[in-house]
């Protein structure tokens, strides 16, 4: 069996070497030729996979994309091959859960915010809007749902509208690129939904880039409005419109969810369904590879409470304004957008770490966060 991946995938060798000749690709030479005899195919967003690159293969039986977002594959033309949608669904929410929690302590230091007096509107309740809500909720901070494709599935928790969500202190958008239909989210904010952003409110965008017209929100920065923007995705990566970048309060390159462990667990999730597939027993896992955090336990800063505390903690592990530094810095060098997607730097969850939390009596609030106890 000819297994073909991505040279981001990481520990693909250490996963698939046993189960067949495995061959690594980077996005930017894979072509048809390349992979014309592949068996499995394994890529993460920056490779489309469609017609052109695998009308030439004739035997293909396994595509699967080590990411949680799917617009890359070209779905119709799978299914007209008879091949399944294989994805690591989940495989990153924390990360991205991690990353919001970060941009929103670092806004409410610049905007001298108490997030417990605010609302977090959250746009997509799946995997990372559901890990996001739930480590809200171990903050206090209050949060409505809006997912009109769950609520119809007849999901219990409660929803909200869109009129809702644009009454939030701050918008978190945690939706798939769908491209027209009922539940469409290209655009989901356009010029007049922009129009109705508050200069008092927050928006975090780490879904896809083209769920916010960036057109339309250059030209509203330019027109004068000051609002408060987070981007991680942008329209038309990684040739994204430069002209945005000083406007945009916490700018990165699309690295929500590039966690070791996010990244990895892409990995794990289809080799397990390589083997289920293919009959063999799925005896490798993460753990055997992750390395140990250095160092792996943190002491609280008892000289520090409430917000403040949790604050400090939550950026000692991940500080989004260095990404955001770097970005904003460096953004305009040839490349640049790929470069430190590639060259990213490591970062943990907080699972990885434990915390020794002392006399602190907030402790239980710092476990549900996702920290293991000293
Ligand atoms: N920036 C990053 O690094 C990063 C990492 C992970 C995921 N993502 C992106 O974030 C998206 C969400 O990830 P996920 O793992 O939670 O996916 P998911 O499929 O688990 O959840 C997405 C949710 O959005 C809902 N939804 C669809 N259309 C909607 C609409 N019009 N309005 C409101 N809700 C709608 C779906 O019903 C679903 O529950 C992915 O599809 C991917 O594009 C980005
Ligand atoms: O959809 C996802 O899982 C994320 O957006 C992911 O980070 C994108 O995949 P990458 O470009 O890192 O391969």
């Amino acid at each position: 069996m000819k297994i073909y991946y991505e040279d981001s995938l990481p520990y693909a060798a250490e996963f698939f070497a046993e189960l067949g000749d495995s061959q690594v690709f980077s996005h930017k030479d894979v072509n048809a030729e390349l992979v014309a005899d592949a068996d499995v195919l394994l890529v993460r967003s920056t490779t489309k996979v469609n017609a052109e690159l695998l009308d030439a293969n004739k035997g293909i039986q396994y595509v699967g994309t080590a990411t949680a977002g799917t617009n890359h594959l070209d779905k119709a033309y799978l299914q007209s091959r008879g091949l399944g949608i294989h994805s690591a669904a989940g495989c990153n929410a924390v990360a991205v859960a991690e990353y919001v929690l970060s941009a929103l302590f670092v806004m409410a230091e610049k905007l001298d915010w108490q997030l417990t007096d605010k609302t977090v509107g959250i746009v997509g309740a799946g995997h990372v809007g559901t890990r996001l809500s739930e480590k809200l909720t171990a903050l206090g901070i209050q949060y409505c749902l809006c997912d009109p494709p769950l609520a119809d599935a007849g999901d219990s928790r409660d929803f909200v509208t869109m009129d809702t969500i644009m009454q939030c202190d701050i918008i978190s958008l945690h939706v798939p690129l769908v491209e027209g239909g009922q539940h469409n989210t290209a655009h989901m904010f356009d010029a007049s939904r922009i129009a109705q952003l508050r200069e008092d409110q927050l928006l975090i965008n780490a879904c896809r880039g083209e769920v916010i017209d960036n057109k339309a929100l250059l030209a509203s920065f330019v027109a004068g409005r000051e609002l408060n923007i987070v981007l991680d995705v942008w329209e038309n990566e990684p040739d994204i419109d430069q002209l945005l970048v000083p406007y945009i309060a916490l700018a990165t390159a699309h690295i929500a969810g590039h966690t070791v462990e996010g990244k990895a667990r892409g990995t794990e999730m289809l080799y397990q369904q390589v083997c289920k597939q293919f009959g063999f027993d799925a005896t490798k896992q993460l753990s055997d590879y992750l390395p140990s955090p250095q160092p792996s336990c943190i002491n609280l800063d008892e000289t520090l409470d409430g917000q403040a505390l949790l604050s400090a903690l939550v950026l000692s592990v991940y500080d989004i304004r260095k990404d955001s530094a770097l970005f904003k810095s460096t953004i305009a060098q040839p490349d640049q957008f790929r470069y430190i997607r590639k060259n990213y730097s490591i970062r943990r969850e907080f699972a990885a770490l434990s915390v020794n939390t002392g006399n602190y009596l907030g402790s239980e609030a710092i476990y549900a966060l996702g920290f293991n106890r000293k």
